[in-house]
């Protein structure tokens, strides 16, 4: 969709954050490069990208730890470059949650209000009201160091909600915590911060968390924004080989475009001719470029016989290299040697109901050309 300057400068001024051409220089090194996005009020928006994409730099940014080398930060309309941290009305939790650990959790979720000096009776029934929020109401008299990883990742949040910010900035505070808990305080930001509508930008490089907390992700690598999207969208028509394999588990196969028609290309791979396979959302993909075939590894099957495998387009014989049961799902390793030799993870999520493989047999692998995606090898998955 294209914006005249006008619906554009509107849009900025309705969202609660607005990040505009920001690139940030360290000597000759770009550790974020043109990012532009907005944040509508009251959405959930996590930037997503493996370690040391620019995520962490973006988001001290907006918190004001920081200046852009070039480019400007608009929160509430107003541009920020100039307003110190302190002046700028934002909660955060960050991984190091920086609580007082000899004060109870009352003081800590109190402590934003008496900075900002508020009277005695606002305080209390604001720290109330925020620990019952959090789901710790009775638990005001306990002391940081008498309570759960869990418990004290509450405080935090109450503690950075309390002064009811404008903004809630989140830097993988849920990193240290075990898989367990971290599922249910993912579940937990998200119902907290649905409650209060309050905008919130999370930092992970966990794309489940960002699956399952946000309204839309921003994928990042090497400083630059790969992809904007809802988390749907962004599993399901990924903007490049990048996103296709930093999102889910895909499977790639290299070779040259063959043919292109519409939004269709056939693609040679190890003397296989694949036709009618969809075209990915990134640039044009033209006849004889080499190209990246992804499939992700939930759309493979795998069988013994190949009835099982009619309703599939493509198939192949493979080995099986390795099989993990993981309760829910199996996870196949299958070697592909018509395929030049590739390796395919294949997710089979009926293990109970399906024959489960062992390694060293043989089997056949299938897929459907629809749900393979062509990206043009100037963005190469690795
Ligand atoms: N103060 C600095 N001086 C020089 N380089 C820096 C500085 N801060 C960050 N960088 C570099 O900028 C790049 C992006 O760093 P950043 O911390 O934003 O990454 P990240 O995506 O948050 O990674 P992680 O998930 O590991 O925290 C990295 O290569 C980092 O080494």
């Amino acid at each position: 969709m294209n914006l005249s300057n006008g619906a554009r400068e509107s849009a900025a001024a309705q969202a609660a954050v607005s990040v505009k051409n920001v690139s940030m220089r360290y000597d000759d090194f770009y550790a974020v490069r043109d990012a532009s996005f907005d944040v509508p009020k009251g959405k959930f928006l996590t930037i997503l990208g493996p370690s040391g994409s620019g995520k962490t730099t973006l988001l001290r940014l907006i918190a004001g730890f920081g200046k852009p080398t070039s480019g400007e930060i608009f929160i509430g309309g107003q541009p920020v470059s100039a307003v110190p941290p302190h002046k700028r009305v934002i909660g955060m939790v960050f991984q190091k949650l920086a609580l007082f650990p000899h004060m109870t959790a009352a003081q800590n979720v109190a402590f934003p209000l008496k900075m900002r000096r508020h009277d005695a009776r606002t305080i209390a029934d604001q720290v109330e009201r925020y620990l019952e929020l959090v789901k710790l109401g009775g638990f005001g008299s306990r002391r940081i160091h008498e309570m759960s990883g869990g418990q004290q990742q509450r405080v935090a949040i109450a503690r950075a909600l309390v002064f009811e910010p404008d903004l809630l900035l989140l830097d993988e505070p849920l990193a240290a915590l075990d898989v367990k808990l971290r599922e249910e305080m993912q579940l937990e930001f998200r119902r907290i911060q649905k409650e209060l509508g309050v905008t919130t930008i999370n930092v992970t490089h966990d794309q489940r968390e960002a699956m399952v907390v946000s309204d839309e992700v921003i994928v990042m690598n090497d400083g630059l924004i790969q992809q904007r999207a809802n988390p749907v969208a962004a599993y399901r028509t990924p903007q490049n080989a990048f996103v296709a394999n930093f999102i889910g588990v895909t499977n790639f196969l290299e070779g040259p475009a063959t043919s292109v028609s519409g939004n269709e290309v056939a693609f040679r791979c190890a003397g296989h001719e694949l036709s009618g396979i969809s075209v990915g959302s990134g640039p044009e993909i033209k006849a004889g470029m080499s190209c990246s075939g992804a499939i992700r590894a939930e759309q493979i099957r795998v069988a013994a016989a190949p009835e099982k495998l009619a309703d599939l387009t493509f198939r192949f014989p493979g080995e099986i290299i390795d099989a993990i049961f993981e309760g829910e799902r199996m996870v196949y390793e299958v070697n592909v040697a018509e395929l030049g030799g590739v390796s395919f993870r294949v997710f089979d999520h009926d293990p109970i109901g399906h024959t489960q493989f062992l390694p060293g047999e043989r089997v056949l692998v299938g897929w459907n050309p629809k749900d393979m995606h062509v990206f043009g090898n100037n963005h190469s998955p690795n």
